[in-house]
């Protein structure tokens, strides 16, 4: 037997249609049955989990992740179809609910502990483990309201994770803390896998969905998309390419900053924030490619990566140079480069056209990365400068930290 079982399932909410602001809307509204509008929010949801397994929930904000674990965890009632679960359910979905601003961390825990069903005695001997665990010994006295959001969430799970789980329902919970305590959690997780424990785990962080999920299920729109090896879910996610979307998210990816949240300066004016230049050359827009040749605004780290800018010189320009500059969401300068840098000499433009820089292996590891794109004279004075305007995704591969990979072996000689 399955320990999840989810068979046809559909959830329809029900949004009231009208608003009555008024008496008197509210009073002529009154005769009137009140009007709904339905939102299929699953539509036809099949899956199974088994004992000891890990089930990834990924897909776009407003998918349907929540909800379906929500109906997993019965908070929420299925519309149509079939869920059972066949063990205790320890839903991680809001963790911290019911604690407590003006009680100390200790007296959190226990309160805490109390409503996760652990029994008074038990907690007692366990107190200093999910301090310990939380990285919070030294703030044991410490009244919550001293608390920042991430140690909150540290103390709930460190205490939730003592109620000895048959099925683990998680909600993002790891996107609040520290990689290290992520990676206690995982570690953590992993351990009570392997006892047998059956986890559901809905998360936009790809790379801990990829380490730790057997199975992943892909929702597009309420619609279950992919279901099966979590990497090829992920890559499907990824590169799954035409999903209207994604195409919506390459389109705004395309529309400059520049028009969109100022006004475009006047030909000749300059300095403008995030956009400069006398716009005798224009970038008219910037396209990234995946190794599919499909437009896409999310790369797995390591892949190749294709940028094509689109320009229009509104009169014959000799020997422009067009650049690129590559930023963390930050704004540190991770890196730049230019047509002639590269000794690409481009004679003259006229009129529309583009250019492409390749990349042939994405360095970086994990996050959204910000482009500025250029087109200038040789002596750098800008045609056009469109200042960190572009941005797209990778998602991680690999389980080592930071930005970039590094190419790199250990070696060990065993000494005799
Ligand atoms: N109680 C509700 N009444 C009406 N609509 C709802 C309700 N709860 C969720 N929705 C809608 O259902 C859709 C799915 O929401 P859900 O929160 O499950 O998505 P999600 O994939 O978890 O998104 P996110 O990644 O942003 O958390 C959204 O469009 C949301 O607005």
């Amino acid at each position: 037997m399955h320990t999840i079982e989810v068979e046809h399932l559909h959830k329809i909410f029900k949004i009231p249609h009208e608003k009555r602001n008024t008496v008197f809307e509210s009073l002529v509204g009154a005769f009137r049955p009140p009007q709904y509008e339905t939102f299929h929010a699953l539509n036809d949801i099949n899956f199974t989990v088994d004992e000891g397994e890990a089930l990834g929930i990924i897909g776009e904000n407003g998918s349907g992740k929540s909800t379906l674990l929500k109906i997993i965890a019965n908070i929420l009632r299925p519309t149509r179809g079939r869920v059972e679960v066949h063990k205790k359910i320890t839903p991680f979905l809001e963790l911290g609910v019911g604690f407590q601003p003006n009680f100390t961390a200790s007296e959190n825990v226990r309160t805490y502990a109390t409503i996760m069903g652990i029994s008074k005695r038990e907690i007692e001997s366990k107190l200093d483990d999910v301090l310990e665990f939380a990285g919070l010994e030294k703030f044991r006295d410490t009244k919550l309201k001293n608390f920042s959001s991430g140690m909150q969430v540290r103390l709930a799970f460190s205490t939730a994770i003592q109620t000895d789980p048959e099925v683990l329902l998680m909600d993002e919970v790891l996107a609040v803390g520290d990689m290290e305590f992520q990676q206690k959690c995982l570690d953590v997780l992993n351990q009570y896998r392997k006892e047998g424990v059956t986890i559901v785990f809905v998360s936009h962080d790809l790379g801990a969905v990829r380490r730790f999920c057997d199975k992943t299920l892909l929702l597009h729109k309420g619609v279950q998309v992919a279901l099966g090896d979590t990497g090829d879910v992920i890559d499907k996610y990824v590169y799954g390419g035409s999903t209207e979307e994604s195409e919506e998210a390459v389109e705004a990816s395309q529309v400059p900053l520049a028009e969109t949240e100022t006004e475009l300066p006047e030909e000749g004016e300059h300095n403008e924030a995030n956009r400069w230049g006398n716009r005798k050359v224009e970038i008219t827009s910037v396209e990234f490619y995946d190794k599919f040749g499909n437009k896409n605004t999310r790369f797995n780290s390591f892949d190749p990566m294709k940028i094509r800018i689109y320009y229009k010189a509104n009169q014959k320009i000799a020997d422009p140079v067009f650049g690129i500059a590559l930023y963390s969401e930050k704004g540190d300068h991770l890196f730049g480069t230019n047509t002639e840098l590269k000794n690409l000499i481009i004679d003259h433009i006229e009129g529309s056209g583009h250019l492409d820089l390749q990349i042939e292996r994405i360095p970086m590891l994990n996050g959204r990365f910000l482009l500025t794109v250029a087109v200038h004279t040789r002596d750098q004075k800008p045609y056009d400068w469109l200042d960190k305007q572009y941005s797209f995704d990778v998602i991680p591969v690999s389980r080592n930290a930071g930005v970039f990979e590094v190419d790199c072996s250990w070696k060990y000689e065993l000494k005799v």
